[in-house]
């Protein structure tokens, strides 16, 4: 049966749309950026581990999907925030301007490991110091990349989206339908 070696309940979710039977594993890894890494290649590095540590720690069997998901503004990668300042820095940067949301998907199995990436274009409007100390208070922020979900209450600050709306939550659907269907596993 696929693997998929996220502890996230969201990238879960966005898989039962696929319709393909499929159990979570989690893998822990070190997550840090190296340094002069490109935030591309990092989203890129991470799901590639987060594939190969479940295939793994799985026992080289059953196929594994694993993904990364980073909020990238003004060439920066803003992670999850460690807390309330932290994540008020990072929305006073996305506050009135565009970011680019990079997700990358990769699958391994034994006829190898292969990635696709994902860049999506995220506006957001003017969002006030009251809006800010109101989200953070709502606890969403937290365990998100960036300090957002697009598909909770943070929807409301987001005036445009141009690319793929399941990799801004974490798994770009049609990239991973495309790896599960050259390894013939949909
Ligand atoms: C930008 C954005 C991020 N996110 C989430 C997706 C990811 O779960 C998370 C990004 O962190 P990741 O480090 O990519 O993933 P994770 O630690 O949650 O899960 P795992 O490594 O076990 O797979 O932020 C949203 O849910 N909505 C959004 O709009």
């Amino acid at each position: 049966m696929l693997i998929l070696a996220s502890a996230s309940p969201r990238r879960a979710e966005l898989l039962t749309q696929l319709q393909v039977p499929f159990k979570q594993i989690s893998v822990d890894l070190d997550e840090s950026v190296k340094s002069g890494e490109e935030p591309r290649d990092y989203v890129v590095r991470l799901a590639r581990a987060k594939a190969e540590a479940g295939w793994r720690q799985a026992g080289h069997v059953d196929p594994v999907l694993g993904s990364d998901t980073a909020v990238v503004c003004q060439n920066k990668i803003l992670g999850k925030p460690q807390d309330q300042a932290d994540f008020k820095r990072m929305f006073a940067l996305l506050s009135g301007a565009h970011h680019q949301v990079m997700t990358a998907v990769a699958l391994r199995s034994d006829r190898g490991l292969q990635h696709r990436l994902v860049l999506t274009d995220v506006s957001f409007k003017v969002v006030s110091p009251q809006e800010m100390d109101w989200y953070w208070q709502t606890g969403e922020p937290a365990d998100k990349a960036g300090g957002y979900g697009i598909q909770g209450l943070a929807g409301r600050f987001v005036t445009r989206i141009q690319g793929s709306y399941s990799a801004v939550v974490g798994l770009p659907l049609y990239e991973t339908a495309e790896l599960l269907k050259e390894q013939h596993l949909l």
